[in-house]
């Protein structure tokens, strides 16, 4: 990987990159309030990879909202990079995310009409980067998760893991300083899962990036530096060790 793309964790100090302050959510389902994240807290540092795991409909994909600026929450304070996000305003919420941010779903969510490489470029070009850099970087990014000879395809051409792949190169495109990714293999077949999420950890581990990573896979948690769930809306740490 290059320098252009590579910020080393020794390049960064261990400050908190995350901080989540007594995070409430309330949901309203008919006549019942559905209280989902209750006084959550969270300090992920530079270079620490957490998972955030517990059962479907605990939350996970709610916390991954709020932390990445989708969403706001009911109360409580979202940080990154020590700026607040409520003293922000809309748009600098929004440039935040684009500048700062990098999210990886699911699904792909690829544009079908331009391929890999464009998928890649297009997200640097909108930050300002001129062309050719951003060609450059984004052909290193797919270098380094084994997508050379497919940068020229479209989605509809690539695989499931290709697609995936495509889209964490994207998501680490903008030199982000925090990485959320939310259930990334979730689609994929095991095999296929465990290549992408090596990937993924590789790229997040040169890059010295805060993640928050949710997954439902036990495995995968463990190869993480922490692991925190929801239980009941409240945020716990638990040891990886424990995990089945
Ligand atoms: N906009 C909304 N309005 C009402 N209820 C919602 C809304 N968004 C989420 N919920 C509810 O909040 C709960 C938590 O949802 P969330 O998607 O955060 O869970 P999750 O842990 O990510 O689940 P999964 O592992 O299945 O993706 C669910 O019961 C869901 O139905």
């Amino acid at each position: 990987m290059n320098d252009q793309v590579k910020k080393t964790v020794g390049e960064r100090s261990k400050k908190v990159v995350l901080r989540l302050e007594k995070i409430d959510r309330i949901f309203n389902q008919g006549p019942d309030q559905l209280e989902i994240l209750k006084s959550v807290d969270l300090e992920i540092h530079q270079g620490e990879i957490v998972a955030l795991v517990g059962p479907s409909g605990a939350g996970k994909s709610t916390l991954l909202q709020i932390a990445g600026l989708l969403e706001k929450p009911d109360r409580g304070l979202v940080s990154i990079g020590g700026k607040r996000s409520t003293d922000l305003s809309d748009l600098a919420r929004t440039e935040m995310r684009r500048k700062h941010i990098g999210f990886v779903y699911q699904y792909h969510h690829l544009l079908p009409e331009f391929s890999a490489i464009e998928n890649v470029v297009i997200p640097q070009m909108i930050n300002g980067l001129k062309r050719s850099e951003a060609t450059e970087r984004g052909l290193e990014l797919l270098r380094c998760l084994g997508l050379e000879n497919r940068s020229e395809h479209r989605p509809a051409r690539l695989s499931g893991g290709e697609q995936q792949r495509v889209a964490i190169a994207r998501a680490l495109a903008n030199v982000p300083d925090v990485l959320f990714a939310d259930e990334p293999t979730g689609n994929l077949d095991p095999h296929t899962a465990a290549t992408v999420f090596g990937m993924l950890m590789t790229l997040v581990r040169e890059t010295g990036l805060a993640s928050l990573i949710a997954t439902h896979n036990p495995e995968l948690a463990r190869q993480m530096d922490r692991v925190v769930t929801l239980r009941d809306g409240h945020l716990v740490e638990l040891d990886p060790d424990s995990l089945s």
